[in-house]
């Protein structure tokens, strides 16, 4: 069963295009992760799957009915990007609040043990951290025990703690038989959460398929040298930058191109592998061949 579905959906602010004939399938148990750099297209897709906005054209529903209508919206929890939080009101009774609106609420106390603020029940929203807020607001996406959850960069500005601990939040409900839409810059935390990755880049589904798949594509590293005379032409290189007196290569086969690098007659020093970030993965890539050919 399809729980959420988006059908060649365009949308635009004025002239920029956020989507471009999107489409995708969110099926029932599924844990799908949306991935894609800055300005990709996540939040508004998110937006237009949880009703917040309307498509320009194309067509989108939530649990087979309209993400507009308050009974579809009971299956529903969503964290959006950013949240506002009533500062007077006490952890504990935003959960009550929020949870009165459901037939059938997760306790406030379990569901404040589950994303680990069990201590911060009595603390007044104000007096909360970033950090707590946003563990918060994604506790509160959970409250209504709903059948599909979509979170927009759940774990941006968290530590590495509770990074970890809401992982394992959101995995247990998915255990549990609960169906998420997860939106992130980070492949490690698509990684660690999803079976299938959809990526977004410019407003378009650039790929759509198993995590192994993508990391294939997008888990672009750099190899780095200090070395005279012209870069040199190696296999697996899908970009060349040549900076402060350093050649880089981008490649998603990094051991391939060192080996190679060695075999050659290359006389490199200083030679450097590390991780590039999506936004380098993404410019590479696309600049080389379209991903949706490549996948
Ligand atoms: N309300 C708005 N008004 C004008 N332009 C917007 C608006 N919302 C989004 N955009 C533009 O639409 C494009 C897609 O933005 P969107 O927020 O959906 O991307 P994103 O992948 O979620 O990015 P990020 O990871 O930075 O949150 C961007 O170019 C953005 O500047």
């Amino acid at each position: 069963m399809i729980l959420a579905e988006a059908i060649e959906v365009t949308r635009s602010y004025g002239d920029v295009v956020a989507l471009d004939r999107v489409s995708l399938q969110v099926t029932r148990g599924e844990l799908v992760g949306l991935l894609g750099p800055n300005g990709a297209g996540k939040s508004t897709l998110a937006n237009l799957l949880t009703g917040v906005r309307r498509p320009d054209s194309g067509k989108v529903t939530l649990c087979g009915g309209d993400p507009r209508s308050p009974s579809i919206r009971q299956a529903l929890g969503v964290t959006p990007q950013e949240t506002g939080l009533p500062a007077t009101l006490r952890v504990g009774e935003v959960v009550d609040f929020v949870g009165a609106h459901y037939p059938s609420p997760v306790p406030r106390g379990e569901l404040l043990d589950q994303f680990g603020l069990a201590d911060l029940a009595r603390r007044q929203t104000g007096g909360l951290s970033g950090g707590q807020k946003r563990r918060l607001a994604i506790a509160l996406a959970f409250v209504g025990r709903p059948r599909i959850v979509v979170l927009d960069e759940p774990t941006t500005g968290l530590d590495v703690q509770s990074r970890r601990a809401l992982w394992d939040a959101i995995k247990a409900y998915h255990a549990g038989g609960g169906t998420v839409l997860l939106s992130s810059h980070y492949l490690e935390e698509i990684e660690a959460l999803a079976d299938r990755v959809v990526v977004l880049g410019h407003g378009r589904v650039l790929a759509d398929d198993t995590v192994a798949a993508v990391r294939g594509l997008v888990g672009v590293r750099r190899v780095s040298f200090a070395h005279d005379g012209e870069p040199p032409s190696l296999p697996g290189v899908v970009a060349v930058e040549v900076r402060d007196g350093r050649t880089h290569l981008l490649t998603p086969d990094s051991d391939q191109l060192v080996r190679a690098l060695v075999a050659s007659s290359v006389d490199f020093r200083e030679l450097e592998v590390a991780a590039t970030s999506l936004e380098e993965a993404f410019l590479a890539i696309t600049a080389a061949t379209p991903l949706a050919t490549a996948a």
